[in-house]
């Protein structure tokens, strides 16, 4: 890690910058190599700096309007709301401010705010701390909240507050023996067979990694698979397959699995993460809307908000405003009903996303069961260890939010249904 950390915290501000001015997503940036040229602790740096600034995003904003009669340039301002965060987290003052006024005046259009910068920082360093700690949770903004508050109640969604503020543990699902997988690592064994670690650091150094024993897979976002209940030697299509958390949980389960995504670059990961874990599927690279076939059993991880997975991801609300959301939920609509028409008689399909939007789950299952004749929604397979039937839905689907299993470490945000047909 360079000294100061000036490097790591540059690319930080750039991270902001980026999501808040050009409504990036952080893992589109980081994807495209925005932090390739650090070494490896200094983009761990960068990445922990740029995602907890924004979770907290609200709160420092509020710390620092109180020292600024107007809002300087956003470089300025993301560089302040960095420095603000690790201030308020016990940040050494002399560090986090001589950094901050290094990087402000590294800039030929911002060096003429240094004075300005290390002013506010100074007073954030002796009244931020406090400050941060009694200052409300951070709501979600506005284009979000509204809809989550009319599906979920203003109470819901404080919750769902609350989940995205604490952040999301490490859920890392075996390839085999889940048990042994425990005995390893320790942490705690969810009903999902889930190993869940509170502290893991840096997930490629832990035992098990190269060898492939596991992969990082939420405890949510485990459950399609456990809905879908793949057999051995049975033969599944896994439409919009990529990164590939649920086409090993298939794989490994012994299903004979079909993986398609129209992303080349999301399907070489697939492909690093089945040779990695040793476990097999056909790759198909393209469009899910030109699949063929007639299968008894499908999988469908539609592509969607993701607003399911902002405890991970507290970028998303800032860099989205919702408006490529009708885009998406008509997609899903067109996706769903192309997996119902490959369907063989008899056969079964779980229909998922990682949304917390009633219109990208709830909605589109009622609303495919009144375009289609001769389906029904399997309310029994939802209902898993773990599962409260209290989150099983009216048309018996099975609706997970961030703010279940709490007491756990929660979960993300998904919502899935199995839809037969006669
Ligand atoms: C929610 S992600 C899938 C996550 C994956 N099932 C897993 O468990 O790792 C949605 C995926 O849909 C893919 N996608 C979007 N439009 C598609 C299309 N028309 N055909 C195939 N895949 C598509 C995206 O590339 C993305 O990888």
């Amino acid at each position: 890690m360079s000294q100061t950390g000036v490097q790591a915290r540059r690319s930080a501000v750039y991270l902001l910058d980026q999501v808040l001015g050009e409504g990036r997503l952080m893992s589109e940036l980081i994807g495209g190599g925005a932090l390739d040229r650090l070494v490896p602790e200094d983009r761990a740096r960068a990445q922990r700096l740029a995602t907890e600034t924004l979770r907290g995003l609200e709160r420092a904003d509020r710390i620092l309007k109180k020292h600024l009669a107007k809002s300087p340039p956003l470089t300025v301002q993301n560089i302040l709301r960095i420095a603000t965060y690790e201030l308020c987290q016990g940040g050494a003052a002399h560090g986090v401010v001589n950094a901050a006024v290094e990087i402000v005046g590294k800039n030929r259009r911002t060096a003429a705010m240094k004075g300005l910068v290390n002013a506010v920082l100074r007073k954030v360093a002796d009244t931020g701390p406090e400050m941060w700690a009694a200052l409300r949770v951070p709501h979600l903004p506005k284009w979000l909240r509204s809809p989550l508050v009319a599906a979920y109640g203003a109470e819901g969604v404080q919750a769902m507050e609350a989940a995205h503020f604490a952040g999301a543990p490490l859920d890392l699902m075996a390839k085999g023996d889940r048990g042994a997988l425990h005995r390893s690592l320790g942490g705690e064994m969810l009903p999902t067979g889930t190993v869940r670690l509170q502290e893991a650091g840096q997930v490629s150094g832990l035992p098990g990694f190269k060898r492939g024993s596991w992969w990082v897979q939420d405890a949510a976002a485990s459950m399609p698979v456990h809905v879908l209940n793949p057999q051995s030697g049975e033969q599944v299509l896994d439409l919009c397959a990529a990164p590939g958390g649920k086409t090993m949980q298939l794989a490994a389960a012994g299903a004979v699995v079909t993986a398609v995504d129209d992303s080349e670059s999301r399907m070489a990961r697939v492909r690093e993460n089945l040779k990695r874990t040793g476990l097999k599927a056909e790759i198909v690279v393209g469009d899910a809307m030109a699949q063929g076939g007639a299968w008894d059993a499908i999988l469908l991880d539609a592509p969607c908000s993701a607003t399911g997975t902002i405890r991970r991801h507290p970028d998303l609300p800032h860099a989205k405003d919702g408006s490529d959301f009708g885009d998406l939920i008509n997609l899903q609509a067109a996706m769903l009903d192309h997996a119902i028409s490959l369907l063989k008689p008899g056969g079964r399909l779980v229909f998922c996303t990682c949304s917390l939007l009633p219109d990208e789950g709830e909605c589109q299952v009622e609303d495919a069961l009144a375009r289609h004749e001769g389906l029904s929604v399997d309310r029994a397979a939802v209902a898993l260890d773990g599962v409260d039937p209290a989150w099983i839905t009216e048309e018996g689907g099975l609706r997970l939010r961030p703010d279940y299993w709490s007491d756990k470490g929660g979960m993300d945000g998904f919502y899935m249904a199995c839809i037969r047909k006669s």
